[in-house]
């Protein structure tokens, strides 16, 4: 599934609309009939509502729900902005002023009587520019948010960011909060990112008919695009995964092992361990990259802590790796395909190894020390390639880019606001390979200006010691078997959180790897 910034989203409905296929108005009508649909879904019993309405076209699908709810008998009380609101919105205010009044937009006429069963929140949606403020952010402030209804968002959230304008980036206090939140077309990065997740409630994307246009207009605006490079964003969602057919058969597609292949066919996944007592972290992406399915898979230890390692998996093979000319003598076997260099390796041990491991040009996965050994050295950064995934958490981001790091730290004041997509993109962009900037809210980014977002906020069990370890192996071994750096970094991440969320609360990182098979099989693979 795609994503699509505030801009795309505007270009889109502005070609559908210049097409001539569709109006304005009909689209607001889509728009808010949907809403008012998944409403009456929800609460299928008509009850009473308070409907906010915005200064803009939010507030003009909020005209148009409150006008459906009220034929479908419920009792629905109105506040709304004065003002032009555009034409399309002005045209919805005429409409519901023939059914019931609009009372003003403030904390008093709120207050006057009992919001009801629901409050649809229609007052800022994409357009959202500045922190709400005054009245209507009082009249926000009030809102009931289990039982609120946001319309596109709940109001403040910036939609390309997932950051809600005017406060700290983190910390939830006295924010916004919907039960349901009705999205148009395609999910935004604020949906996804940040505090969107919470923020939203359960999220539902409705289709208002714009694919034909999304197909052409989703490339991207101008402003999408200031470099050239593309625009677009993929969804990667793991929890409709097992649901969604398509999601389901391009992870197949991606884990298939197809019969005559012998084990050299899946690929030799090495995986750099550290000195003596460091080798945990090593042996749960060893583990990792054995169980997504790499046809051999050896760890290197220095000589000193090889006898560490003699315990299970006896599946894995051992092997000394004390220097650079030992791993360049390994790297001179072609069918050793990926490297993964990092957990529990060492800082000095991770630079020692880096100039051969990256400049044998194999698909090698930077993780922990190695992210930091090369904060550490313009030099070692410089040999980076695009087939390297890079995979920081943000302590390890703000090490690697300091400058992009601080831009996400001030609070924002204007939307849209400075996003992790935005981050991970420019610093993929800058070092010329994959970066998969880890959290509740993962992104992966591709030098060309792929991304694609990955919401995990329901499995915080997954930060755990060791968690990103096995992350490590697992894309470490999909490279191995030949998978695209983006692609196996995406499948990794993807399977890493279903694993977690199978396992449930008590998780700790040994399950993950075990915990494949069982995820395998049912995906299809
Ligand atoms: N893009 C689309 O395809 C569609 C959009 N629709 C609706 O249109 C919405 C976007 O409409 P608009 O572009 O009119 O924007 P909004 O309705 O989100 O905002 C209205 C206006 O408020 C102003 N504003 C921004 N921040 C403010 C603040 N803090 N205090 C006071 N004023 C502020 C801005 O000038 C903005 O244009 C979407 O969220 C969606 O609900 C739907 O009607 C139909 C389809
Ligand atoms: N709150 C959270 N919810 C869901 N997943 C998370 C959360 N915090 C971190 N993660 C994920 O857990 C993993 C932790 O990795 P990392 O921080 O490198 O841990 P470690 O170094 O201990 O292995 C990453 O895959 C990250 O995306
Ligand atoms: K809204």
């Amino acid at each position: 599934m795609e994503i699509l910034s505030t801009a795309q989203m505007r270009a889109i409905e502005s070609e559908a609309m210049t097409s001539g296929a569709i109006t304005g108005p009909q689209l607001m009508e889509r728009a808010g009939a949907a809403v008012a649909g998944q409403i009456r879904l929800a609460w299928p019993k008509a009850g009473r509502a308070t409907v906010l309405c915005g200064p803009g076209n939010n507030g003009g699908d909020g005209y148009v729900i409150a006008l459906l709810l009220r034929r479908a008998g419920w009792r629905v009380r109105v506040l709304g902005c004065d003002g032009d609101p555009g034409p399309d919105a002005a045209e919805m205010r005429r409409r519901w002023r023939q059914a019931g009044p609009v009372l003003p937009l403030t904390p008093q006429a709120f207050l006057a009587a009992p919001p009801g069963d629901i409050c649809v929140d229609a007052v800022f949606g994409t357009g959202l520019t500045r922190p709400p403020a005054r009245e209507i952010a009082q009249v926000l402030a009030l809102l009931p948010g289990e039982d609120v209804v946001a319309v596109d968002c709940p109001s403040g959230l910036c939609l390309d960011s997932g950051v809600l304008l005017g406060r700290p980036r983190a910390g939830d206090a006295g924010m916004p909060r919907a039960r349901l939140t009705v999205a148009f077309d395609s999910p935004k990065p604020g949906h996804l990112l940040g505090l969107g997740p919470a923020v939203c409630g359960r999220l539902v994307i409705a289709d208002i008919g714009l694919g034909p246009w999304r197909q052409t207009a989703a490339r991207g605006g101008p402003e999408d695009r200031p470099d050239g490079r593309p625009g677009l964003v993929a969804i990667a969602q793991p929890a409709t995964a097992p649901r969604d057919g398509a999601a389901r058969s391009g992870l197949r597609a991606l884990l298939a092992k197809h019969s005559p292949a012998h084990k050299f066919s899946h690929g030799h996944a090495l995986i750099l361990a550290g000195g003596v007592g460091a080798g945990g972290a090593a042996r749960l992406a060893a583990r990792a990259a054995l169980r997504i399915g790499a046809g051999l898979v050896t760890i290197g230890p220095p000589a000193e802590a090889l006898a560490e390692h003699a315990g299970p998996p006896d599946a894995l093979m051992r092997r000394a790796v004390d220097a650079a000319p030992d791993l360049s003598a390994m790297l001179g076997d072609a069918r050793l395909r990926a490297i993964c260099i990092g957990p529990g390796c060492g800082t000095r041990r991770a630079a020692a190894l880096l100039p051969a491991a990256l400049g044998s040009g194999r698909p090698c996965v930077l993780d922990a020390d190695a992210l930091t050994a090369l904060a550490a050295d313009a030099d070692l950064a410089a040999g980076l390639h695009a087939a390297c995934v890079l995979t920081p958490h943000a302590g390890e981001f703000a090490r690697l880019f300091p400058d992009l790091a601080a831009r996400l730290d001030a609070v924002p004041a204007r939307g849209p606001a400075v996003s992790r997509l935005d981050v991970a993109r420019e610093a993929a962009a800058r070092c010329g390979a994959v970066v998969l900037l880890k959290g509740p809210d993962s992104v992966i980014a591709v030098p060309d200006g792929r991304a694609m977002i990955h919401s995990a906020v329901d499995v915080p069990w997954l930060a755990t010691a060791g968690s990103g370890d096995s992350l490590a192996g697992l894309i470490a071994g999909a490279m191995a078997r030949g998978v695209a750096p983006c692609d196996a970094a995406g499948l990794a991440v993807i399977l890493h959180a279903m694993a977690a969320r199978s396992i449930g609360a008590g998780l700790i990182a040994d399950d993950i790897p075990d915990r494949l098979p069982a995820i395998l099989r049912g995906i299809g693979a």
